[in-house]
């Protein structure tokens, strides 16, 4: 049965996955018949009021009024039309987009759900809801409306014999469709009676009560009777029996059913088989919390979960943690001395140790099914000794280690799919090729043209690899395990076959330039805007929701949101990210305020020199109220960071590029593989800025430009002006490179806006450096400078003190009349071609223009 998380009700359950755009995973689509098409069916008993699914599609405000009277909800060939604060709605769900909920079928006698609208960021979502216990099974329906739909006339002539097809006797009930019998045996839910009734096991397993009444235990000890198929998912109370069905497609079974019966081996070959399909199934119970686990032994009074129990690394049962030690010396699956010492090294780690960074770094991983591989992989764990050692007290390096933990956590439930399950295997040689293919899965290899489409992240990996091979080799070493020195030693060499291989294509990438279209100015610009509405809109309604509703879920898309538009304001994702509650409260105290609309935060970077973070003042009223909801919404008390997780972590907080890359391929980008690139970064920071501004701001930058551009802001957010946008960012750039020179003379008409951008640097071409530093690089080479361009001139330089005799002229305070609030961090070698540049503009600029 699935249970609802922990204080959560099924509309923020619902919120959270309009949010993440995510079906249940146990849901499933499957070819009903050809009259009725797909279904979607549930692996898993769901409880009423339960939020099932979304009705995902294009969203659109209808202008047809219609009387009163027919205000009904009805869908209409994937077309839903409904009405909502007095408004006529449509969702077009035509797109095959591989979601659930479209495919739902209709059901006017006996739904199982109904539909309920959900506001999130203002606009109405689709949600079905269970109106009653729906059986692990059965399909999901509603009530589509009271239109005279051609498949209803048609139940009458549905045959009982039709509905016996269905196996499964709880989703029993009047059939509406012509089914046709073979077809419809495909919805069986696996549970297959006459098969299972009365026969014996062939595993006497001390887990395998076998019960015919098929029925989950009482609900206070959350632990299922059934074992788990790893083919089919299905929970079976006979599973051994039910594994022959399997026997022509899975190798494995065959093997295992050609030994004797009652033989010892054939009982343990089972015995894997089946812990393999209850690891597969509790591992989606761990990550979906939804779910019964199977336990390894089953007790009359334990409740089992996450924290009681874990899976054994070795023979994968689900053990209580209780027992774990003991269980270890005898679980079928430790046999030699070069396992043991995994096994050392985990029992000392995990359950002896005192309380070390390690440790803490460990329980400090949020609970989901990548830290899980983490935790329980006995080389990750080592790794993490390893790191936190050569990291002595360094708290900061915390984060950083628990990000590489959780790539290698991922890397390693990708390495599930080639019947890997731990890094001690992992780094096996004959297994070599397998970690190959799955880099080349996670990065993006294109087999065709030979190379990554991921460069960075493939030579991460790599690099990672061989890491921690290196630190196996160590521990091997120590322990004179001379077969593992070897086996790693080997291991090594071949990945520096493997990535010395990858540089060389790092190098093809670069000589010759890709072959693909490259976007215009115009459209990137574009796209530029179209980001830039999408963050306008996301903020407005995440503000809006809130204000509704105090949940982690809704804190996050909040916090998301805020950090994306910061980091678009300003370079240094990975700066901005790290932003304390300290630095944000401190802006006005250091007499920060530049301007009336943007605000300016000075943050210490790893060497401790300030860094500018440019912030709208809408982005401090919105995270004045962030911070207001940091209590309810679940951050942890002693969390310093302001974009801090409502995980209740001391330490967590969210990453800048992960959440604008989020928003980039939600903005319905044209390229958004552009928007991306650290390449464009730069543009994107500045059309962000002078989107930001206010029009008499505008205004005086059009003026500085020598033109009378349209200034009112909104006219900035329509494609139309993406060419003036396109030039207005190019003037800034080249203004900051120094070579305005190659403008002078023209106005903002004369200005040719290159039809192709400029080639990618070597540095970030390939988006290797883009992908180790981080989605926009570190601001490395810079140094804390804000320019501020005031029209007219002189200009207001804020730099340190040690700089101040670079700059000319010094710094002399905000002259009159007005600064134009444009700030342009500047690096070393730009400031001063920048002032010379001012100079020359103004000279350009003919008198008459300043009133
Ligand atoms: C939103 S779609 C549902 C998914 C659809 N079954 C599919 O395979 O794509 C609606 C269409 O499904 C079919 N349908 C829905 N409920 C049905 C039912 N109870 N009996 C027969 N066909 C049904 C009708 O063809 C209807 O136009």
């Amino acid at each position: 049965m699935e249970m609802q998380k922990k204080q959560q009700t099924p509309e923020q359950d619902a919120l959270e996955h309009i949010v993440s755009c995510r079906d249940k995973p146990f849901l499933e689509e499957r070819l009903i018949d050809s009259f009725k098409g797909r279904g979607v069916f549930t692996q898993q008993a769901i409880e009423p009021s339960t939020f099932v699914v979304e009705y995902r599609g294009k969203i659109s405000r209808l202008k047809t009024r219609k009387s009163r009277r027919k205000h009904e909800d009805t869908l209409n060939n994937y077309l839903y039309e409904f009405y909502w604060k007095g408004t006529h709605w449509c969702i077009d769900a035509s797109k095959e987009d591989k979601t659930l909920g479209r495919i739902v079928n209709d059901d006017h006698i006996n739904p199982n759900c109904e539909m309920k609208k959900v506001e999130f960021e203002g606009t109405p979502h689709l949600c079905l809801f269970a109106l009653r216990e729906i059986s692990l099974g059965e399909e999901i329906t509603f009530n589509y409306g009271t239109s005279s739909y051609p498949w209803r006339s048609k139940l009458v002539a549905a045959s009982c014999s039709d509905e016996e097809e269905l196996g499964d006797p709880k989703s029993k009930r009047v059939s509406d469709g012509n089914y046709e019998p073979e077809q419809a045996a495909l919805i069986s839910d696996g549970d297959y009676k006459p098969e299972e009734a009365g026969s014996s096991s062939d595993v006497h397993g001390s887990d395998n009560d076998c019960d015919n009444k098929d029925t989950e235990e009482p609900k206070a000890v959350h632990q299922s009777r059934r074992n788990y198929c790893y083919v089919c998912g299905k929970g079976m109370t006979k599973i051994s029996r039910h594994l022959v069905r399997h026997a022509d497609e899975e190798p494995d079974i065959a093997k295992v059913l050609a030994l004797p019966k009652n033989s010892k081996e054939r009982k343990m070959l089972l015995n894997d088989l089946r812990n393999r399909g209850d690891y597969k199934h509790n591992q989606k119970v761990l990550k979906t919390n939804c779910g019964v686990l199977k336990a390894k032994r089953r007790t009359k009074t334990q409740t089992v979960n996450g924290e009681t129990h874990t899976h054994c690394q070795h023979c994968k049962g689900f053990i209580s943690r209780t027992f774990m030690s003991s269980h270890f010396s005898k679980c079928p699956n430790i046999s030699s001395n070069k396992a043991k010492i995994f096994h050392e090294s985990e029992k000392s780690s995990l359950f002896t140790a005192p309380l070390s960074d390690m440790q803490r770094i460990i329980l400090g991983l949020p609970s989901d099914e990548t830290s899980f591989m983490v935790k329980h992989d006995a080389v990750l764990i080592l790794l993490t000794q390893f790191l936190s050692d050569k990291y002595d007290g360094c708290q900061e390096k915390h984060e950083d280690i628990k990000q590489m933990l959780r790539q290698m956590g991922e890397f390693l439930l990708a390495l599930h799919g080639k019947s890997i399950f731990s890094f001690k295997d992992a780094l096996k040689p004959q297994n070599f090729s397998k970690i190959v293919e799955t880099v080349k899965s996670i990065a993006g290899f294109n087999e065709k043209k030979g190379r990554y489409k991921k460069t960075g992240v493939a030579l991460t990996l790599g690099q990672t690899l061989k890491e921690i091979a290196n630190v196996v080799v160590s521990k091997a070493e120590a322990d004179a395990d001379e077969e593992m020195v070897r086996d790693t030693k080997t291991f090594i060499k071949l990945c520096e076959e493997e990535w010395k291989n990858l540089s060389f294509d790092k190098k093809e990438n670069l000589l010759s330039p890709p072959k693909v279209n490259r976007p215009s100015t115009i459209p990137f610009t574009q796209d530029v805007q179209a980001l830039y509405k999408c963050l306008e809109t996301t903020l407005t309604s995440a503000i809006d929701t809130i204000k509704k509703y105090e949940s982690p879920q809704v804190y996050t898309a909040l916090c998301r949101v805020i950090v994306a538009q910061v980091v678009v304001l300003n370079k240094g994702a990975c700066e901005v990210s790290k932003m304390t509650l300290e630095s944000f409260q401190k802006r006005e105290d250091a007499a920060q305020v530049l301007s009336k609309h943007f605000v300016q935060i000075n943050m210490p970077n790893k060497t401790r020199r300030n860094v500018p973070v440019l912030l709208t003042s809408k982005l401090v009223d919105a995270l004045n109220l962030l911070l207001s909801k940091r209590m309810t919404c679940g951050v942890h008390k002693d969390n310093g960071f302001v974009f801090a997780k409502p995980d209740g972590s001391p330490s967590s907080f969210l990453r800048g590029r992960i959440c604008i890359k989020l928003f980039i391929n939600l903005c319905h980008a044209k390229n958004p593989e552009y928007l991306l690139s650290a390449n464009f970064q730069k543009r994107i920071v500045r059309v962000f800025q002078i989107l930001n501004l206010e029009s008499d701001e505008l205004e005086h930058l059009a003026k500085l430009l020598g033109r009378n551009i349209c200034t009112e802001k909104s006219y900035y957010r329509q494609p139309e002006a993406a060419v003036e946008l396109a030039k207005i960012a190019q003037l800034l750039l080249a203004m900051e490179e120094g070579s305005l020179e190659r403008f002078k003379g023209n106005s903002l008409n004369d200005i040719e806006i290159e039809d192709i951008l400029e080639p990618a640097s070597p540095k970030s071409d390939d988006g290797a450096e883009n992908e180790r530093q981080g989605l926009f690089p570190e601001w490395s080479e810079t140094f804390p400078k804000v320019l501020v361009l005031p029209v007219p001139v002189p200009v207001y330089v804020p730099v340190p003190m040690n700089m101040y005799s670079q700059c000319t002229p010094q710094p002399v305070g905000l002259p009159l009349p007005l600064p134009v609030p444009l700030f342009l961090p500047v690096t070393r070698d730009s400031a001063e071609s920048i002032v010379d540049t001012i100079q020359e503009i103004k000279e350009k600029i003919p008198s008459d223009r300043f009133e």
